[in-house]
């Protein structure tokens, strides 16, 4: 019987390379403003990889009304495994009281990622490309308790055609069990209903049974539930953990039953980042790719619109001023018109009158100047 001819040895062969490597990882966080977006990247890196915010310039973010877009790059090691890790920050989001378009931006450096990817493949000199098209993209979802609102609806339909998108219920020490259990139910029927696409952790035929089991159980427990914290916090057992203190209690980050914490780490880090590696560049990069390419020349600049909502908005308040001001306008030249119609009517009847007049004072001319010939004839 022969060995056959290795290909058996293939994967292992793949890990050695990304090993040897390392692996490049971008993450984006996209949420309302204070969802715990930064304190979550610090507690899944372990590490303060992005500095917490100064929350008295929140209200400054207001007045500039654009979703800004923040890199935070790094390069973590473990164990002689390095990866290059990108946390694509998407700070304010949803802040405004008009948040019509507030997913522009956000969907824009995504296209924008795969765009620039593209057009390097094309170049001659293809090595060293600057890649930043986003692994996973983490949906950031308010606890309210209820369900989505239209705006989560929104951005999470155009971000699952274009990611890896992976929702996560913020703050869930805020939510106890059951509402926590009832509020991802209702959230998986809308994902459902509006057929909003998710990431799914594959379940490969030929994956072993715990592997199996394990994607079976994160897809279950999605949406998320996280508790974010870079805390050090003691238990009442004499634990040291990274949590959040209440009266109450403590709010255990890596605990399974406060959270998902450790379900979303396992998906990101250790069992599945290959495949969301993989996954965006055969299936999201992929459609990208073809959809440009069934509109556009080889090599063709893509049309760039100027779709910034701040723009389009004033554009738009500007066209507003100015039809009112023109139907103004028009209002205030009809109302001259008709006053100059009933002037000219009313002059036109004073000369008739005046006519009327002239030809009456003729008349009796006529008659006086006959009476007076008509008496000096008899004398
Ligand atoms: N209860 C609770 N509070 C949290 C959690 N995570 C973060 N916070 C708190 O929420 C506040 C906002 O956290 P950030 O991480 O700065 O929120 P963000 O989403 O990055 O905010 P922006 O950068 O403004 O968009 C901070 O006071 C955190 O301590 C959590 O899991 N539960």
């Amino acid at each position: 019987m022969s060995d056959g001819i290795g290909i058996a040895n293939l994967p292992n062969q793949r890990h050695k390379i990304v090993a040897k490597r390392g692996a490049h990882f971008t993450i984006m966080v996209v949420g309302e403003s204070g969802l715990g977006k930064t304190t979550l990247v610090n507690t899944l890196f372990s590490t303060e990889l992005s500095p917490a915010k100064n929350y008295n310039r929140r209200h400054h973010k207001q007045l500039d009304k654009l979703t800004e877009v923040e890199i935070i790059k790094a390069e973590l090691e473990e164990k002689q495994f390095k990866t290059k890790l990108t946390v694509i920050d998407t700070p304010g989001f949803g802040d405004y009281v008009n948040n019509r378009d507030s997913w522009a931006p956000i969907v824009d450096f995504i296209d924008d990622q795969h765009e620039a990817y593209m057009r390097q493949e094309q170049q001659p000199q293809r090595q060293d490309k600057i890649d930043l098209r986003v692994h996973a993209c983490l949906y950031f979802i308010r606890p309210t308790g209820h369900t989505l609102k239209p705006l989560d609806i929104e951005i999470m339909k155009r971000l699952g055609t274009r990611v890896n998108l992976i929702p996560v219920i913020a703050k869930a020490d805020t939510l106890t069990q059951n509402d926590l259990a009832l509020f991802k139910q209702r959230i998986r029927e809308v994902i459902k209903a509006q057929g909003i696409m998710i990431y799914q952790p594959l379940v490969e035929a030929d994956d072993d049974q715990a592997a199996a089991e394990h994607a079976r159980v994160l897809q279950e427990a999605m949406p998320f539930s996280i508790i974010g914290s870079t805390e050090d916090v003691t238990t009442a057992d004499g634990r040291t953990i990274k949590g959040r203190e209440y009266l109450w209690g403590i709010a255990e980050v890596e605990n399974e039953n406060h959270c998902d914490f450790r379900k979303l780490r396992s998906l990101l880090i250790r069992t599945h980042m290959l495949d969301l590696i993989s996954t965006t560049e055969e299936l999201h990069y992929e459609n990208y790719r073809q959809g440009q390419m069934e509109v556009r020349k080889p090599g063709e600049q893509k049309p760039r619109k100027f779709e910034n909502p701040k723009f389009k908005e004033e554009e738009e308040a500007l066209r507003k001023r100015f039809t009112e001001q023109v139907k103004a306008e028009e209002a205030r030249f009809r109302q001259w018109e008709q006053h100059l119609i009933q002037e000219r009517d009313r002059l036109n009847k004073d000369l008739e009158l005046a006519h009327s007049a002239i030809k009456a004072l003729e008349a009796e001319l006529d008659n006086l100047q006959a009476g007076y010939g008509r008496g000096t004839g008899r004398r």
